[in-house]
């Protein structure tokens, strides 16, 4: 008897997980003079010297991850071909919402011998923590390269620029060497240190910046060859999905999602190839999953007063006042159940934040003196979008 997967074709996939956010490449493509300036910072590590510290900055899906990880492994897998180098060891933290307490411990966890008691979460200060890390290092042995990634998010970050790369000539640690690698998305990070840290961290500070449409191509066409049966994937596609995320902010994760996603949208509608039209597809797929997910993140009044701009949009009413809008909400909120907030006030209230976030659109009308003064709305979206992400909502309620 056939089942329900029976009549399923082999997908255009060929291997689908090199499109999937986890998946490190074996080749960095378009970021030859940034691998360049890594590896001179890190060279001396196969010369028993303590590397240079970096600092790494560029905004989200620039590489500064790939980089980096493909930069580790090709350290330590010539530091294996080298038998006078130093072993290599590679920690990496992500520094976001944790205490510089926290990030010391984790890395002391992560030293001590498998057996060994796991270090205090309590009762201990941070000092005693660099102790007993510098303890650690000393006895493994080595160089250490440490990656904190979002590394402006921690809370002293001063006293471990401070600490860290300055162990071995203060003498904490004699016996290990230790590189300090950072990644940061905010350029600003470096006027916020104190002057005495600044010089250590910053030996070599690497920019990434956005890709044009020519690079993520490049890195698109790679990445298309192992995932897709060979010719099932349109140069105009990659070209597509190249030329939208250059256009956004050059991001290399958008790209390669849109690339994902375009495949999916082909084997869904039966199709033998991605072509343009599935990227086009892709990426209103895209926008529509993320407005949802901002819609849905918006209190329940805000989401019906936006309900309720679409509704005005949509019988050509728009732009309107707050106070036309509140009528009209009042409406709205009784269709779904739901007691409408009574006040004017916490109506303008509301559409004022929906306009600083982008939702509403926001017109100052000054009617000079004796005709008042007051704003209109107007929804900044697609009104049909906004209504189905809502009814989508009321079937099925977010958790
Ligand atoms: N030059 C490149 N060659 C091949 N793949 C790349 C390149 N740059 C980025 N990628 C891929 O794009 C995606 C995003 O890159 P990555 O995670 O390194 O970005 P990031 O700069 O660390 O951003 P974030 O701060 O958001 O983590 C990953 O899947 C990565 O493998």
């Amino acid at each position: 008897m056939a089942g329900p997967f029976s009549d399923i074709e082999r997908s255009i996939f060929v291997s689908k997980e090199v499109l999937s956010e986890d998946h490190q490449p074996d080749q960095i493509l378009e970021r030859d003079e940034e691998i360049d300036q890594y590896r001179h910072a890190l060279q001396d590590v196969l010369f028993g010297r303590t590397p240079q510290n970096v600092m790494l900055y560029g905004k989200a899906g620039l590489g500064k991850t790939a980089v980096t990880t493909y930069m580790m492994e090709a350290l330590q897998d010539e530091v294996t071909k080298r038998p006078d180098a130093d072993d290599v060891h590679v920690h990496e933290l992500n520094c976001n919402g944790k205490s510089l307490y926290t990030v010391v411990r984790t890395l002391v966890n992560g030293l001590l011998p498998e057996h060994a008691s796991e270090f205090p979460k309590r009762g201990l200060g941070t000092a005693d923590a660099f102790e007993e890390l510098y303890t650690q290092l000393d006895r493994i042995g080595g160089t250490h390269l440490v990656v904190f990634d979002e590394i402006d998010h921690l809370d002293d970050v001063d006293t471990l620029l401070y600490e860290l790369p300055r162990a071995r000539s203060i003498g904490h640690i004699t016996n290990s060497k230790v590189g300090v690698i950072g990644i940061s998305n905010n350029y600003t990070f470096r006027q916020s240190l104190s002057p005495k840290v600044k010089d250590t961290l910053m030996e070599t500070e690497i920019s990434f910046s956005p890709y044009d449409a020519s690079e993520l191509r490049t890195i698109l066409a790679d990445r298309a060859d192992r995932a897709f049966v060979e010719g099932t994937c349109d140069d105009s596609a990659i070209a597509r999905a190249a030329a939208i995320a250059a256009k956004d902010r050059g991001n290399a994760r958008q790209a390669i999602d849109l690339l994902r996603v375009g495949g999916e949208v082909a084997t869904r509608g039966d199709d033998e190839r991605v072509d343009d039209s599935h990227i086009v597809k892709a990426q209103e797929l895209v926008q529509r999953g993320r407005l949802r997910n901002r819609i849905r993140d918006q209190t329940q009044h805000a989401q019906l007063l936006l309900e309720t701009a679409a509704y005005i949009e949509q019988q050509g009413e728009s732009p309107a006042r707050s106070r036309t809008i509140k009528d009209r909400y009042e409406a709205v909120a009784e269709s779904h159940a739901v007691d409408p907030l009574t006040t004017l006030k916490s109506i303008q209230n509301h559409l004022s934040d929906l306009h600083m976030l982008g939702f509403l659109q926001r017109r100052d009308r000054n009617h000079g003196e004796g005709g008042g003064r007051y704003y209109e709305y107007q929804l900044d979206l697609d009104p049909q979008i906004v209504v189905e992400i809502r009814q989508e909502a009321e079937a099925k309620p977010s958790p």
